[in-house]
């Protein structure tokens, strides 16, 4: 025990918006990360964070020109510290086209023989009127699409969206939009939450299924909040999802979990995120990813308080597989400080 005094500690600075830090920094976190010699200190995003620290690692949900700035900054004081993650790597997730653009370039490589993963179809669009021109909805997307938002970034509008039935239905898009076929996955989503090399997949339930036969009968549009009225009574809001034990529901193959998870972790070169498949009931083996989410609700994953410390020592001790600030990823940090320099998406 005396020893104990020896060892180096590390700090992690976060910077979390308030409702993130109520979820996530909570005491047992804070004091297991303690015991292990991580001390997790709340960044001030009122003043500069060259001025704050030093921190070891610093961690963040935060977005905007200026608090990029400040990370560019801090590096070029701070040169070994580690950012978890890069801004330019989160920020593919803020579209929902780019966001699932990433599982196509891990696709071939990776389908398991048992079962194979994708997206559903899905287009964008930014001028609704064209779409009552029949031809102008092509590439085979049929009936009924959820309409999204195309950026993601968060606020409550990005997560507001349609269940649309007919092309009367696009009246009310607010684009740009994501206009994603529905498919039909007995109610239940797997999210996947990964952080760094550790990866959890848990049950959620979800929009139930329509039936083929209901569809002729269904116009126009639905909000979310309106989805389980379409269904049959039996199947409405609570009733239904009581009744539909969640428990039941079988796990997808964790081999092809963990292969889409470890592809999408290096692919997009993030630690922190997780991601929403269904299975699609026509096909049964086959998986689609349909939302990548930065920085998610952690402290809803079991045991996250010992996986995230893990995960954190990792990164202090340079465990962590892929080194953080490389060279080549500071440059580009710290180019885009410079006028005109444009080149830094992570695509
Ligand atoms: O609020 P929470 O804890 O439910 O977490 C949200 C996530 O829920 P989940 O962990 O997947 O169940 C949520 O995931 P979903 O989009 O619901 O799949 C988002 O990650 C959300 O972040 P943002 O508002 O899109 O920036 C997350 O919200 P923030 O807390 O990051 O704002
Ligand atoms: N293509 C789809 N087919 C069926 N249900 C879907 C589809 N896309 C989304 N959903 C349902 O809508 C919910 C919200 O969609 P999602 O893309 O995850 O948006 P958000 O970023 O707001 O979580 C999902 O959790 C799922 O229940
Ligand atoms: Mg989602
Ligand atoms: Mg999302």
């Amino acid at each position: 025990m005396a020893e104990m005094t020896t060892t180096k500690r590390f700090s992690i600075g976060y910077g979390l918006l308030m409702k993130k830090q109520k979820s996530f920094i909570q005491d047992s976190l804070v004091n297991l990360a303690k015991e292990r010699g991580i001390d997790l200190i709340k960044i001030d995003t009122d003043k500069p964070l060259v001025d704050q620290g030093p921190f070891d690692c610093v961690l963040h949900k935060l977005y905007g020109e200026e608090w990029r700035k400040q990370l560019r900054e801090y590096l070029v004081y701070n040169p070994n510290a580690i950012v978890v993650d890069f801004p330019d790597a989160i920020e593919r997730l803020h579209n929902r086209i780019s966001m699932l653009d990433v599982v196509s370039e891990i696709e071939e490589v990776k389908s398991d023989e048992m079962a194979s993963f994708g997206i559903p179809k899905q287009i964008v669009i930014y001028e609704p009127e064209k779409l009552k021109e029949a031809k102008t909805w092509g590439e085979g997307l049929k009936f009924p699409v959820i309409a999204k938002p195309l950026v993601a970034d968060g606020s409550a509008k990005s997560h507001k969206m349609l269940l649309i039935f007919s092309s009367e239905g696009f009246d009310k898009l607010k684009p740009p939009t994501v206009l994603q076929e529905f498919v039909n996955h007995g109610g239940v989503i797997f999210k996947v939450y990964v952080v760094g090399k550790y990866v959890k997949c848990v049950k959620r339930k979800s929009l139930p299924d329509i039936a083929e036969e209901k569809l002729e009968s269904l116009h126009g549009s639905l909000s979310f909040s309106q989805v389980s009225n379409l269904t049959s009574h039996d199947r409405n809001d609570d009733k239904y999802y009581k009744r539909m034990d969640l428990e039941d529901a079988e796990m997808p193959p964790m081999s092809l979990i963990t292969n889409i998870a470890r592809g999408l972790r290096k692919a997009m070169k993030l630690h922190l995120f997780n991601f929403d498949v269904i299975r699609d009931t026509k096909v049964g083996n086959r998986y689609l990813v349909i939302d990548i989410n930065y920085f998610p609700g952690y402290a809803k994953m079991p045991g996250y308080e010992s996986v995230l410390t893990d995960f954190f020592w990792d990164v202090l001790n340079k465990k962590e597989a892929r080194s953080f600030n490389s060279d080549k990823e500071l440059m580009k940090l710290v180019d885009n400080n410079g006028a005109g320099s444009d080149n830094v998406s992570s695509a």
